[in-house]
């Protein structure tokens, strides 16, 4: 497999960013530019178009203020091979195509990008549902069963909450098999994709220079073993409560640094660099799956970060096929440079100390 490479990026009516298309080459790309610009915007629609995914709370929020729909397009050159990608956004709903055909997510492909930002930091600071969606949606990029077994998971959980809000509790015992069948494969893919993901984020979070060994660890609502026992138990407290208390779609995944919970003690750096493990952990998990690194998307490479931390992601992007790194400082290094201002990004001359020799 050749890596996937983002040739073109095109949008309309995205959040701020002015309609156009821009070229990207191999290798880093630089987009700097003053707050407010745009660079997240640029880096996010890049993303939504490589993969037809969002972390935006409501579609509607991508569409350009006073619009009623928005449009992406990525140009993915895979080898000598071109693709085109296009996403379209409007009335709350997204419509992926791929060279003209309808197509839906998990059919992209699942390894073309990874997206680092500042906000990561809530993979640590934030609700054990944050960290869980990290989990669930590299789980099922690096698995397409894994991506089935949880959608499949998450219907059977409400059905089974629709039977326990209107108290059906004969109901509950169709609901219990399946949901104990498809629980326990979650909950084991999660154990064993665990055992590399610790690996590769300790390894970069000692790399970042953190003095601290990063653990991670699932906390689960219940043993596979005993789930069907476990919801029996607690049959009556559901019931009272209407909602299914036990299973994959409640447990966590207990991030602690030096042996302390790090949602609680960590310092905002500490607590970025552990976050940033975990995305770097990602990067190397869908290039181990898919052979090749995804296009890597850096978000603000200087935020929050001392120097050794800057320097880690500037060496991570330069270590990748295709990179795109934004910033309020030009990142060294790169094969383009774009200034950022109001939506719109204009190639700059490179520097002089930054031609290559
Ligand atoms: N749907 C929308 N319609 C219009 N403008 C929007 C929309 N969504 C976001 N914006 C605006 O886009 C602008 C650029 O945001 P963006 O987060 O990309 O900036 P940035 O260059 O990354 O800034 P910073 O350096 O502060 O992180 C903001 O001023 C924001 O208000």
């Amino acid at each position: 497999m050749a890596p996937v490479r983002l040739s073109k990026l095109s949008t309309l009516n995205y959040r701020n960013l002015a309609p156009d298309t821009l070229e990207f080459p191999a290798g880093v790309t630089g987009v700097w530019g003053e707050n407010g610009a745009g660079k997240t915007n640029l880096l996010e629609a890049a993303y939504l178009a490589l993969t037809g995914r969002t972390e935006a709370g409501r579609l509607e929020e991508l569409v350009l203020a006073g619009q009623a729909e928005a449009y992406v397009r990525a140009d993915v050159l895979e080898g000598g091979s071109l693709s085109v990608q296009e996403v379209g956004i409007g009335r709350g709903r997204r419509q992926l195509k791929v060279d003209g055909v309808r197509t839906r997510t998990g059919d992209l492909p699942r390894g073309s990008a990874v997206l680092i930002r500042p906000e990561d930091s809530e993979l640590v600071f934030g609700s054990p549902s944050q960290r869980r969606a990290y989990l669930d949606s590299l789980l099922g990029r690096l698995s397409a069963r894994y991506a089935e077994q949880l959608s499949r998971y998450e219907r059977t959980v409400s059905q089974r909450n629709a039977a326990l809000r209107e108290g059906q509790d004969w109901a509950l015992d169709v609901w219990d098999a399946p949901l104990v069948t498809l629980g326990r494969d979650i909950m084991e893919f999660r154990a064993r994709a665990l055992v590399r993901l610790e690996e590769l984020a300790r390894h970069a979070n000692a790399e970042l220079g953190s003095r601290k060994a990063l653990d991670i660890r699932l906390l689960e609502s219940t043993d596979p073993a005993s789930y069907a026992q476990t919801l029996h138990a607690r049959r009556a407290e559901e019931l009272a409560r209407g909602v299914t208390l036990t299973g994959p779609h409640r447990d966590d995944l207990e991030l602690t640094l030096g042996g302390l919970n790090a949602g609680t003690y960590a310092s905002r750096g500490e607590g970025r660099t552990a976050a940033l493990s975990l995305r770097y952990a990602e990067l190397q998990l869908l290039s181990e799956r898919f052979g090749e690194p995804p296009v890597l998307l850096i978000d603000d490479w200087t935020a929050e970060l001392d120097p050794q931390r800057r320097q880690f992601l500037l060496d991570l992007a330069a270590s990748v096929p295709q990179a795109i790194v934004t910033g309020t400082e030009q990142p060294p290094g790169a094969q383009l440079a774009l200034q950022a201002a109001a939506g719109r990004f204009t190639p700059q001359p490179q520097r002089q100390e930054e031609m290559p020799a």
